[in-house]
């Protein structure tokens, strides 16, 4: 069973006022006292006023009807009074229970129909869960009960390693603050797959002095495979899955600030397809493209990690290297030259072309120091290369 939401014993108010047997003291004490001069003085006055015995013995009687008859009023009075009242607790806690019942359900099925997952969780180093909604199983693949009390595994088991301390530190951050916490992280499901929740929660002070966490988790994998498809759409050329212009802007703006802070050299690669105009007339825009994707690949593969290919437009590739001089660039270039050359790239089937491409090579600070110098520089270089008759490599003067 799930522990209720509502598992907090809620403390009940005794009613104000003198104690029950103070009262019950104070009226037995009243009827004793009544009573007893009843009987003491009654007798004496019954005698004044019937000095006859016999009549002294009949008015006796009726002395003793008379008290009968007031004390059983007094009696039916007293109890009337005390079962209506209990009547109405009753009714009243029934109907308590009643609406108890029915927000208890209320609120479970709210919980139960949420996209993600309600918790409750103590603030330890296991978070362990003291409840958690229906969603528990759609988000985690865990049934309620294998989570609560960790009684299968605890539910840190299934925050990735990778993020557990940045989610443990945030959280410790937004609990020391007395505010409310949202992060985003990895949890790998019972069925082993990973995936991306966001969960916002806050800190509850319960009794005893104890910190629990209440919250609710959502899986965002879907919207955070949308966002990564938006980012490579944004920075990559859809054709040959280079970076794009934008992109390669970026990342030389960025390289060339590292380089002027810690006065290092980079490189930038100019690189032209020659003579790809026939290709694209010979045979066909396809097989352009075809061409344009396997020289892209070759130039990838070709270089270090560090280094960023980019498509700048066309048939116009830009390679940006970091930290690397112009002799080092000039044989890279010249590397990636002799490579493409050697490339047999198909075109149509039984068709094999060998596509050549113009490098101009320009390095900072020698030949720019700003973006827009050393491009440039390097398309100049690669000018250059074409009017020496094209497959060549050039540096910038
Ligand atoms: N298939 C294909 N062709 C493209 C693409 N972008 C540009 N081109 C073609 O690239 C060719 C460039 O031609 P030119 O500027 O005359 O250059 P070239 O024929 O390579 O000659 P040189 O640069 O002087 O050696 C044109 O035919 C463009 O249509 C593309 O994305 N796909």
């Amino acid at each position: 069973m799930t522990p209720n939401w509502l598992d907090d014993p809620i403390p009940v108010q005794m009613g104000k006022g003198r104690s029950p047997i103070v009262r019950t003291s104070w009226a037995v004490s009243i009827y004793l006292i009544v009573g007893l001069l009843w009987i003491t003085f009654s007798d004496r006055v019954a005698e004044l006023w019937f000095p006859d015995p016999e009549m002294f013995s009949r008015a006796q009687t009726w002395k003793g009807y008379l008290f009968v008859l007031v004390t059983g009023l007094v009696l039916f009075m007293v109890l009337y009074r005390q079962l209506t009242k209990d009547r109405l607790l009753l009714n009243l806690q029934h109907h308590q229970r009643q609406a108890l019942r029915q927000r208890e359900h209320q609120l479970t099925v709210l919980m139960d129909n949420l996209p993600g997952m309600a918790y409750r969780c103590l603030y330890d180093k296991d978070w362990t869960m003291l409840f958690v909604s229906g969603g528990c199983q759609r988000l985690t693949g865990y049934t309620p009960e294998e989570l609560i009390n960790n009684h299968t595994l605890s539910f840190s088991d299934l925050i990735d390693p990778d993020d557990a301390g940045r989610v443990a530190e945030e959280v410790a951050r937004a609990v020391s603050r007395g505010e409310s916490f949202s992060v985003e992280y990895v949890i790998t499901r019972k069925d082993g797959r990973k995936i991306c929740v966001w969960e916002r929660g806050c800190s509850v002070e319960v009794a005893n002095g104890r910190t629990v966490l209440e919250g609710i988790m959502l899986d965002i994998s879907d919207r955070k495979a949308l966002e990564r498809e938006l980012e490579a759409m944004a920075t990559t050329d859809p054709l040959t899955g280079l970076l794009n212009r934008r992109e390669f802007g970026r990342v030389l703006e960025e390289e060339l600030a590292r380089c002027a802070r810690y006065r290092h050299s980079m490189a930038l690669l100019w690189v032209d397809f020659d003579h790809f105009k026939e290709v694209n007339d010979t045979w066909g825009h396809a097989a352009g493209d075809n061409v344009l994707c396997s020289v892209s690949r070759l130039l990838q593969s070709s270089v270090r990690s560090v280094d960023s290919v980019a498509r700048f437009g066309g048939e116009e590739l830009v390679v940006v290297l970091p930290e690397m001089g112009l002799q080092e660039a000039g044989e890279t270039a010249e590397r990636l030259r002799s490579r493409v050359h050697g490339l047999p790239i198909m075109v149509a089937p039984g068709h094999e072309v060998r596509i050549t491409i113009s490098v101009g090579v320009a390095v900072y600070p020698d030949h720019g120091q700003t973006t827009a110098e050393l491009c440039a520089a390097a398309d100049r270089a690669m000018y250059e290369a074409k009017k020496r008759g094209r497959d060549c490599v050039v540096q910038a003067t």
